[in-house]
Parts: C-alpha cells; sequence; structure tokens
C-alpha cells in the first residue's frame, strides 16, 4: 500500500526528502567500497579471488571464461529465447546507429576553419549486474553502442553464478556482440579492477554499467582515484507513474510492480490526479504482488515508495521534474500537450499501451540510465557515451590576416606575450 502525500500541502523541506534516495548518510557503503578497492590495488586477483568467495559464494578456478566456454554456454539456451535475444540486438541497434553523425566544417572567418570528428574510446569496461538478478539484457545496452562506436578492446565483468560459470543468455549475448571473454568479478571490485588493472584483467579508460549501491559508489570514487572516467551513476532501478483518470490501475500497478521486483531499494512513485485513481492502483498492487515470484523484494520497494496526489497533469509534471526519475510514464490519454513540460528524466514512456519493460529490453532504447536524482544532469548511455568528439583547426595565410590582431590583442590584455608572439613571428 503506497503511502500518500498532498503535494499541495506539501513543504520545500518534505518535498526534499521525498526526492532524496540511495545516500549514504554514516558513510558506510563508502567505507566498504573505499576498502575493496584499497585491498584490489594492492593484491590484484588475488583479491578479486577472495571477493567472490565472501559475497558470490564460488571458489573460482579462474577469473574468466573463454571463447570455447562461451559458446558451450550460449548453445544451452531455447532457439525462441536467443531469437528474442536477437531481436532485442537489432532493435537497440537500429535505434542507436542513427547517433553517429558527422558534423560539418564551419569557416569562422574566412581562412579560418573549424571541426569536430568522432574517436572511439579505446579500451571500455561493462558491468554486467548479477546479484539479485542476471541482466544479459544489460550486455546489449552496452555492448551494442560500444560496437557501433567502433571502442578496439571491451572488456566485461559480471558476478559470477554459483557454479563459477555465467548464465547461457549472457554467453549468447556475447556472442551477438563478438565479445571472446568474460571476467567473473561482480561488485566495487569489479570496478576497481577494471580501474587500476589487475593481472587478468586490464586497466581501462571508462567503465559503464549499473549496479547496486556498491558498484555505483565504486564507480564514483574511482573517478577521484585515477583518469578513468565513468558513464553516470546508474544505481537502483526506479520509476515514476503520473496517471489521470484515463489510466488502468491494473496497468500502473504492474509498471510499478516491474520496478520494485528488481530490490528492495528500488523506488517506484505514483503521482495521480485524484485520489480514487490511487485507492484503485493500491487495489491493484494487493492483487498482483502475491503472485510474483520476486514479491519479498517488490513488496519492500513498495514499501518504501509512495503516491502523491497532484491537482493536474502540470503539477503532476513539477513533481515529477524535481524527483528527476530514472523512468517516467505518463499513463494518460492526454500525453501528447504535456511532452513539453518534461525537463528531468532519464527515459519517457507515452501511453496506455507503453509498458517500461518495452524499454528495459527490446524497443531499443537504453536501459542504462540515471537513477537518483542525476536525471537533472545526466543523459542514459547511447553512443555518444562511447566516443570523444576531437575539435580541429586549419588556419590559412589570409585566415591569419584576419584573426592575428584579435588573438595578439586578447593574448596581451591577459598578460601573456608568449601567446602573442606565437601569432607575430608567423605574420612577419
Ligand atoms: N540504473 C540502471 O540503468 C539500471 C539498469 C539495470 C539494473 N539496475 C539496478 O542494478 C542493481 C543490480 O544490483 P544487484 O545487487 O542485483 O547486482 P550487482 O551485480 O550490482 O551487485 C552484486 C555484487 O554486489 C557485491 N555485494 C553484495 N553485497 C555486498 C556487501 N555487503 N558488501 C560489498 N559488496 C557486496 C557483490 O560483489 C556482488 O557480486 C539493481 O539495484 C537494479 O535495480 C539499474
Ligand atoms: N529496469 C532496469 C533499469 O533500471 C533495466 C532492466 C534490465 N532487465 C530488466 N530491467
Ligand atoms: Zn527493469
Amino acid at each position: 500500500m503506497l503511502k500518500t502525500y498532498n503535494y499541495a500541502t506539501l513543504k520545500k523541506q518534505e518535498i526534499d526528502s521525498l526526492i532524496a534516495r540511495n545516500t549514504d548518510p554514516s558513510n558506510a557503503i563508502q567505507e566498504i567500497v573505499d576498502g575493496i578497492i584499497q585491498e584490489v590495488r594492492t593484491t590484484g586477483d588475488q583479491a578479486l579471488i577472495d571477493y567472490a568467495q565472501k559475497f558470490d559464494k564460488v571458489a573460482l578456478n579462474s577469473l574468466y571464461l573463454d571463447a570455447d566456454a562461451i559458446d558451450a554456454l550460449a548453445q544451452t539456451i531455447h532457439r525462441d529465447q536467443q531469437r528474442a535475444l536477437e531481436i532485442a540486438f537489432q532493435n537497440i541497434h537500429k535505434f542507436h546507429s542513427t547517433q553517429l553523425r558527422r558534423e560539418r566544417a564551419v569557416e569562422t572567418m574566412p581562412g579560418v576553419k573549424c571541426w569536430r570528428e568522432v574517436r572511439p574510446i579505446e579500451k571500455v569496461g561493462l558491468y554486467i549486474p548479477g546479484g539479485s538478478a542476471v541482466l544479459p539484457s544489460t550486455l546489449l545496452m552496452l555492448g551494442v553502442p560500444a560496437r557501433i562506436a567502433g571502442c578496439k578492446e571491451i572488456v566485461v565483468c559480471s558476478p559470477p553464478q554459483s557454479n563459477g560459470q555465467i548464465n547461457g543468455f549472457v554467453a549468447y549475448c556475447l556472442k551477438l556482440l563478438k565479445i571472446d571473454r568474460i571476467y567473473l568479478v561482480g561488485g566495487a571490485q569489479a570496478v576497481a579492477a577494471m580501474a587500476f588493472g589487475t593481472e587478468s584483467i586490464p586497466k581501462v579508460d571508462k567503465i559503464f554499467g549499473p549496479g547496486n549501491q556498491f558498484v555505483t559508489k565504486a564507480k564514483s570514487t574511482i573517478q577521484s582515484l585515477t583518469n578513468v572516467s565513468i558513464d553516470m551513476p546508474a544505481g537502483p532501478s526506479e520509476v515514476l507513474v503520473i496517471a489521470d483518470e484515463t489510466a488502468n490501475p491494473a496497468y500502473v500497478a504492474a509498471d510499478l510492480l516491474a520496478q520494485a521486483e528488481h530490490g528492495a531499494d528500488s523506488q517506484a512513485v505514483l503521482v495521480a490526479t485524484s485520489q480514487e485513481i490511487i485507492d484503485a492502483v493500491n487495489v491493484a498492487l494487493a492483487e498482483q504482488l502475491p503472485a510474483l515470484p520476486r514479491r519479498e523484494l517488490a513488496g519492500k520497494a513498495i514499501e518504501n515508495s509512495y503516491a502523491v496526489l497532484a491537482a493536474d497533469l502540470r503539477e503532476a509534471l513539477a513533481f515529477s521534474n524535481s524527483y528527476a526519475p530514472e523512468h517516467l510514464i505518463l499513463e494518460t490519454s492526454d500525453w501528447e500537450r504535456h511532452t513539453r513540460y518534461i525537463l528531468n528524466a532519464g527515459s519517457v514512456f507515452l501511453g496506455h499501451l507503453t509498458p517500461e519493460s518495452a524499454g528495459d529490453y527490446a524497443s531499443g532504447t537504453n536501459h542504462t540510465l540515471p537513477t537518483s536524482g542525476y536525471a537533472r544532469s545526466y543523459s542514459g548511455v547511447s553512443v555518444d557515451s562511447f566516443v570523444k568528439k576531437v575539435t580541429f583547426q586549419h588556419i590559412s595565410e589570409v585566415g591569419l590576416q584576419h584573426i592575428g590582431s584579435t588573438v595578439e590583442i586578447l593574448a596581451e590584455l591577459e598578460g601573456l606575450q608568449a601567446h602573442k608572439n606565437a601569432v607575430s613571428i608567423r605574420k612577419s
């Protein structure tokens, strides 16, 4: 049952506390993660083997699986499952391949030509979650844009299963992506291994992928310790559903539960334009929850979530913009008039027949998205995340005549004589 707040009577402080999530007020997660990073830096592979034993309850013989092992595992899945993964792969590929666009060169002054060229990030590390559920779909969401961008080295880490293997679905996705090795390492230790390198695991330039609070904290921490960057903070899943009187309460409840089942720390927020809708969704939640295999996790997430009563869709969107959800669902027939008011959201799902699960798996958009309010400033993963854009310029003799004195004056007013000389010497 979702606890209800009335938007009209909420004070700023109350809104601030409602929209806060996954904070680490006592620094407990930071301390654990700092310890893990330190251990991986000093003892490398041995730390990874020890943590696999401690957290994943596996005694690893090898830290990775190679092409033969991946081939064998990929063959264990059914043809219809292979086909579903292939369709997801193709749709993600179709959507992401439009993202690599060439920009035109610009002549800012006669003879002064500037342009940008796209270059792939050479070495990328992909983290595929595997704690409470193994997510082969995440491998497609990260691997497809990495391949389109042309990244040379793709390092993949995922926690080992209890038999020291990965599942056949992950193996099949590796084959679709033509990746022939996977490291059996999870959690903060996987992030540390890819950030610093170990005897077995290569150091990368950028680390991608979602994960629990340990993974997310490790990603934010390694940025201050290395020159390795990250895609974004992509932590426990969250959804905010806006529903008006046209919404089907059963659909709304199903969408809330779909994200709630990721884990107890997921959030599923309902913003509705009447108390009747909230009541009907609560009834639907009570009907649907008991039938779910992951009802315990989903139930805990629903307990940690809430509903907000808004006067109308504009007010509902005002709350949503403050919350900045990873996923925003507009369960209203009137969505077209309102999309322009959406300012902060990772990925948006419009109308009654667009379940968020479609974006999680197969419609084509990426499911690696900013959480915890970071949708205010970060985009989800795309091909852009895997490339840099390098600027170039060329100045001709005519160009130097046009721009030369401007640069000389600006260098002089900053008191940088050598900068001025670099122009003057070419003019004389
Ligand atoms: N934002 C996104 O784009 C997005 C996408 C997919 C999934 N997700 C989220 O990713 C998360 C995946 O989490 P998960 O736990 O299932 O898998 P995970 O792979 O992120 O974490 C599992 C690992 O966590 C480590 N760990 C577990 N308990 C620990 C402890 N007490 N101390 C230190 N390390 C510990 C272990 O090494 C374990 O291998 C979920 O919260 C899901 O909602 C987010
Ligand atoms: N909803 C998750 C992102 O928060 C992605 C996912 C993978 N599998 C199922 N769902
Ligand atoms: Zn999901």
